[in-house]
């Protein structure tokens, strides 16, 4: 029976859902997964850092209060975030990577993939930064040292798109996707549309774990703008930049421009699509688009995400499902392990 030993980086909502899913589900993955996992390590800037070879009780882990340096209150642990020990020298197969998504340079986190990546160490994360701002030289680093780089959680959470286009949809031929990929901005529209204010309407995104460290990033676009260089550069072989995306959000839609478009059928969405043009270049977009009703985007709502790929072979391939929350996005984690046991496992 293969155990795998995980080393957590950040334990804000998504890994500490992991750590639930853990402490939950261990002797069932047992059985119908074929692993089991062993919590090795965690840091986390706010709560600092623990260490255990033998093993950290996921339960408790769960239940360690969201207070400064709060590590340091069980036996081994430490105020302070030792990022580099815990990746390098926990004794970890594989590293849970889910700090915060920066979509400037992607860091700190890229900087973790790559210790973890050159010491041999898997990686999984659900971060969109280091994907998509240097997913190349990742993927390349990863190569290198035989070990895999999984990020099926960046875009729709622990719905599977990245890999389901990767493999189930190979040889149909994508030739460009559109969807609505941020489930904050789809919450916000959604609840909008219920009377909600705008404010109202992110902080409850906030307080279900949809939101960024920073919302700006979901009403604004940037975030969508990220996983839309994710899914072309995966699925359509672009080489795409984020500065190559043309992006614009949603914070100037008021109530009244939702309210008009409701009674004329039709709905505001924040749409993120990429399209293959007729020289083979790739060109794509972030807006709020007005859709009619009958549109299948149309009829999505709350944080629920969705993206049509437009295939050669098969036409429109829809896929929805959960585009956020904490224990569907530890969900993803667990289906990148599930992957790197697929691949790599005895
Ligand atoms: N929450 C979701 O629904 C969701 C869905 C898909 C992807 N993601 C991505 O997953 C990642 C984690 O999301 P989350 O909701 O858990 O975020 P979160 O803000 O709840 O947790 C992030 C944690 O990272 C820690 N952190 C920040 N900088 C750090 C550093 N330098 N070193 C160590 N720890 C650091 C913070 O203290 C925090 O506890 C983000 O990149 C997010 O974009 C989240
Ligand atoms: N903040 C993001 C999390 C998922 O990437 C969203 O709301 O979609």
């Amino acid at each position: 029976m293969t155990e795998y030993k995980i080393a957590l980086v950040g334990f804000g909502g998504v890994n500490r859902g992991f750590a639930q899913l853990v402490a939950d589900r261990n002797a069932e993955w047992k059985e119908s997964l074929g692993f089991t996992v062993k919590i090795v390590g965690v840091t986390d800037l706010f709560l600092g850092s623990i260490v255990a070879k033998d093993g950290l009780d996921a339960k408790q882990l769960v239940a360690l209060p969201v207070e400064k340096g709060a590590f340091a209150k069980l036996p081994g642990g430490n105020a302070e975030a030792f990022n580099e020990t815990v990746i390098k020298h926990s004794g970890a197969d594989i590293i849970a990577e889910a700090t915060f998504t920066n979509p400037v340079d992607g860091e700190p986190a890229t900087t973790f993939c790559r210790w973890a990546l050159e010491s041999g160490i898997h990686v999984v994360t659900t971060n969109k930064g280091p994907i998509a701002l240097h997913g190349a030289e990742l993927k390349a680093l990863a190569r290198r040292n035989q070990v895999a780089f999984e990020y099926e959680g960046a875009v729709m959470s622990g719905t599977p798109v990245i890999r389901l286009a990767r493999q189930a949809l190979a040889g149909a031929n994508v030739q460009g996707f559109e969807g609505i990929l941020n489930g904050t901005s789809n919450y916000v529209l959604t609840q909008m549309k219920d009377g909600l204010t705008f404010n109202d309407a992110v902080a409850q995104a906030q307080q279900l774990g949809y939101a960024e460290a920073d919302p700006t990033a979901d009403v604004e676009g940037f975030d969508v703008r990220l996983k839309v260089v994710i899914l072309a550069n995966e699925l359509l072989n672009a080489r795409l930049n984020v500065s190559d995306v043309m992006c614009s959000g949603i914070s100037n839609i008021s109530a009244q421009d939702i309210a008009q478009a409701s009674a004329n059928g039709a709905s505001w969405k924040l749409i993120g699509s990429a399209d293959r043009e007729a020289d083979g270049s790739v060109r794509a977009s972030v807006e709020a688009r007005l859709l009619p009703n009958s549109h299948p985007l149309a009829g999505i709502v709350g944080a629920t995400n969705a993206v049509s790929f437009n295939t050669e072979l098969l036409g429109a391939v829809t896929v929805s499902g959960p585009g956020a929350g904490r224990i569907e996005t530890a969900f993803a984690l667990l289906s990148d392990i599930v992957a790197i046991h697929t691949a790599h496992g005895k």
